[in-house]
């Protein structure tokens, strides 16, 4: 997951860009990158680490032009170290092509003898997103006849797009001198919100990001959710076209945004993120009062920042105490997008700290959103006993994470998965917790579908092994795990 944002504006929008970015740093800590387009001229800069890291003002003052987009990276394919690899990519044909992408690309491999030996086309690096973009360079390059320009041709050029790539993909891309394309791969798997503000005679000024929340902050009306399969065209001077381009289009969002990936007041395909989380806290506190004996139980407790939703609603339904007994530094940042297992363990203890007044002698019911790697988890037991802990019962809001995912979540590997081949008390054993209790799968599902009429499914291969897009193979899934960064 990382976070994207395209603006085409009657005024200048870099400000606009590196804000909404700031509001997406949780997608991607890796890199950033922002674009804009001046007339027909781009401006780029992109560089490693977090978003008020990477722009000093000499660069924000380069960004000059009234569309541009940006781009938070979270690595799921490539390099997170190598700026090359950083997100926006260009092209200079047709028109000049600038694009930014959330997801990853299950087909890599042919893309890449395709791109090569057929489209002649030279890749510089190893990232997705650059075969994603010169597989539409050179579809659009296939329709363009004459100088004329039509929406009607990126269509086309998006309709095969899809025909050539599996996986996941929510893309913006700016066409040098003549406007901004959106698209959702066809199963919608990536989330992506159109917005418009009204700006009187000059027309509208619209709006493609990963959540709603960048909109609202912006000031712009949420219209709707870019359909899945669907390619969205606003000209420069703010005329909207759109088509579907997909030929059995259907929306299977992924889960995991709903977990923990998305902002809780993001509202995506129409599902409040924060509602969800209070909805599989619920669903938690029903499990929980099956299988643990609550007189026992002294204090929920929430593992900040994204379960705390959940936690809240596990203490008021069993009607036990919720008290916050670890202090989060909030200047570090989120652990599991980070890159390397070793970062990601010293990260947790920077992070959060264990207030041993709030466990001492305590029987503690500890929650967090999910287990993946177990890194959280493991230091969490061990914080909780070193505060003086009497007994720690660990639960997750999401069930056992045991497959990898491919659809733009860095987990490629089953060995780095805690619960992959593991049993729940095998599990706990590895976590030094008294007892474990994870949500059901159908209550993740029912949980964040409750009360929609939107989606009536979910990706949830993660947890499940069932590969939305139907194409992920066993041989594939072991190439995953031999060749790609974990
Ligand atoms: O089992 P693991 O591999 O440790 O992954 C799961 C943990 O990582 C995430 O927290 P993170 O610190 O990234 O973000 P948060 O502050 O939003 O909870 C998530 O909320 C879990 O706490
Ligand atoms: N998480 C993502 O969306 C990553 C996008 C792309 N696959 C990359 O690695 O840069
Ligand atoms: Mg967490």
């Amino acid at each position: 997951m990382c976070g994207i944002v395209g603006i085409v504006s009657t005024e200048a929008v870099n400000q606009a860009v590196y804000d909404s970015l700031l509001l997406l740093q949780h997608r991607g800590q890796d890199s950033t990158g922002i674009a804009t387009a001046d007339g027909s001229v781009f401006h780029m800069h992109k560089a490693r680490g977090q978003v008020r890291e990477a722009f000093r003002t000499r660069d924000m003052r380069a960004l000059m032009g009234n569309m541009g987009l940006g781009h938070a990276r979270y690595t799921t394919k490539g390099d997170a170290a190598n700026e090359q690899e950083a997100q926006p990519f260009y092209v200079n044909a047709p028109y000049g092509i600038i694009l930014v992408h959330n997801g990853n690309l299950t087909n890599t491999r042919e893309l890449a003898d395709d791109l090569f030996h057929i489209d002649r086309r030279h890749m510089n690096s190893t990232s997705d997103t650059e075969m994603l973009l010169n597989v539409l360079a050179t579809e659009l390059q296939a329709q363009v006849t004459g100088l004329e320009f039509d929406p009607d041709q990126v269509f086309d050029a998006v309709t095969q797009v899809h025909e050539r790539v599996e996986g996941a993909y929510a893309a913006i891309a700016m066409i040098a001198g003549q406007g901004l394309l959106a698209f959702r791969d066809p199963f919608g798997i990536r989330p992506l919100v159109l917005g418009r503000k009204p700006a009187g005679l000059v027309g509208d000024e619209w709006i493609v990001a990963s959540e709603s929340v960048v909109l609202e902050s912006q000031g712009y009306e949420v219209v709707r959710d870019v359909a899945p399969g669907e390619a969205v065209f606003v000209t420069l001077s703010g005329e909207l076209y759109s088509r579907q381009c997909a030929k059995s289009p259907v929306l299977v969002p992924c889960s995991f945004e709903y977990v923990y990936l998305a902002r809780p007041d993001s509202v995506m395909n129409g599902i409040s993120v924060y509602e969800a989380r209070l909805r599989l806290g619920n669903r938690l506190a029903d499990t929980i009062a099956q299988y643990a004996p609550l007189g026992d139980i002294d204090v929920v407790m929430p593992i900040p920042d994204s379960s705390r939703p959940a936690a809240s609603q596990v203490a008021q339904k069993l009607g036990i105490e919720y008290r916050e007994g670890f202090y989060k530094n909030r200047y570090v940042g989120r652990t599991f997008i980070m890159p390397g297992q070793a970062q990601r363990k010293k990260s947790v203890r920077q992070k959060l700290n264990a207030m041993s007044s709030e466990f001492k002698g305590k029987n503690v019911l500890i929650v967090d959103d999910s287990i993946v790697r177990g890194t959280t988890s493991k230091e969490i037991v061990d914080m909780a006993r070193a505060a003086g802990a009497n007994k720690v019962t660990f639960t997750s809001a999401a069930p056992p994470v045991r497959y990898p995912h491919v659809y733009g979540i860095n987990m490629p590997s089953r060995s780095e998965l805690i619960a992959a081949g593991r049993k729940i008390p095998e599990i706990a054993l590895e976590l030094g917790a008294d007892a474990l209790i994870y949500q059901e799968v159908a209550d993740m599902k029912d949980a964040i579908l409750e009360g929609q009429s939107l989606v009536t499914d979910l990706e949830m291969s993660c947890f499940t092994g069932d590969y939305v897009t139907g194409t992920v193979t066993p041989e594939y899934l072991e190439w995953v795990e031999r060749t790609q960064l974990s």
